[in-house]
């Protein structure tokens, strides 16, 4: 999300914006899965220590290139921005080297600081999507592999946890909605799940989605002839939907009651009585 452009807060958060970044970052995802599916699966890359003796790191060469990609970025104050959030822990990134950019705070601080889920995506990435995707092959091409899969990663990271900001303007635009739920003990975690789920929205998602890796994936002559629309050339657009269905969809969600159930952490109850008072 660009927070620079000197929108307010209010205009950032309000759900249609944040449903257009969410539609924007699929085409980043789809053109980077495209992308990774030129290589091998290279299995080798994702198991952890098979280069130890390489590279003296304990993880997978995957993990190793995301390590040193978002030390590299951090420098760049690359997680300094509200919609990024490092697979590596912020103890291991250095501090950039630029002067950090002010943003409009959008967020909960309390809320949000307890949410993550690059560990189930790192998961569900390498051990379903690659292989989902990739022949069952070894080219050798460990390095662009790797690199293509840290861009896919962090895309998917930036679109699953933009579920904070799905959860707080939904939440802002109905407070009391929220609250009882939130409050309950413990926190009614179907009862926010089936607040923040719109099932006209997914429906509407996966047919767009397959859709554009339709076309994304296409194939031209030299003359700029379309000559195959099914995308299948490039990638298995099924592969691609059923990510967003089974993965995406969900795990986002997951972000969106989580970081609901801590939205009301260090609340004074005086805003809490106000936001109650707010239904009538
Ligand atoms: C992101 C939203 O919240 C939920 C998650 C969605 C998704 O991950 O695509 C879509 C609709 C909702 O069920 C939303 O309402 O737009």
């Amino acid at each position: 999300m660009n927070f620079t452009t000197g929108a307010k807060a209010s205009e950032l958060l309000s759900l249609d914006h944040i449903r257009s970044q969410l539609i924007r970052l699929e085409d980043t995802i789809i053109f980077s899965l495209i992308e990774r599916a030129q290589f091998a699966r290279n299995a080798k890359i994702y198991e952890k220590g098979a280069f130890r003796d390489i590279i003296d790191f304990d993880g997978s060469w995957v993990e190793w290139f995301l390590l040193e990609t978002e030390i590299f970025h951090a420098k760049a104050r690359r997680f300094t921005s509200p919609d990024e959030f490092p697979f590596t822990p912020l103890e291991r990134l250095p501090q950039p080297v630029i002067p950090v950019m002010t943003f409009p705070r959008l967020l909960y601080p309390p809320a949000a600081s307890k949410v993550r889920v690059n560990d189930q995506i790192l998961r569900f990435y390498c051990g379903e999507i690659v292989p989902g995707i990739t022949s069952a092959a070894d080219d050798g091409n460990y390095g662009s592999a790797a690199t293509r899969d840290v861009e896919v990663l962090q895309a998917l990271s930036r679109r699953i946890h933009f579920g904070m900001f799905v959860a707080e303007s939904k939440f802002l635009s109905a407070p009391h909605d929220f609250i009882p739920h939130i409050l309950s003990t413990p926190p009614n975690g179907d009862a926010l799940a089936g607040l923040i789920t719109k099932p006209e929205v997914e429906a509407k998602l996966l047919v767009r989605l397959g859709n554009k890796a339709k076309i994304y994936g296409g194939e031209f002559d030299a003359d700029g002839k379309i000559i195959e629309t099914s995308g299948m050339g490039k990638i298995d657009v099924q592969k691609i939907v059923d990510m967003y269905r089974d993965h995406v969809i969900p795990l986002t969600k997951v972000v969106e009651v989580e970081y609901l159930v801590h939205r009301l952490d260090d609340v004074p109850q005086s805003q809490i009585d106000a936001w109650m008072q707010s239904r009538h």
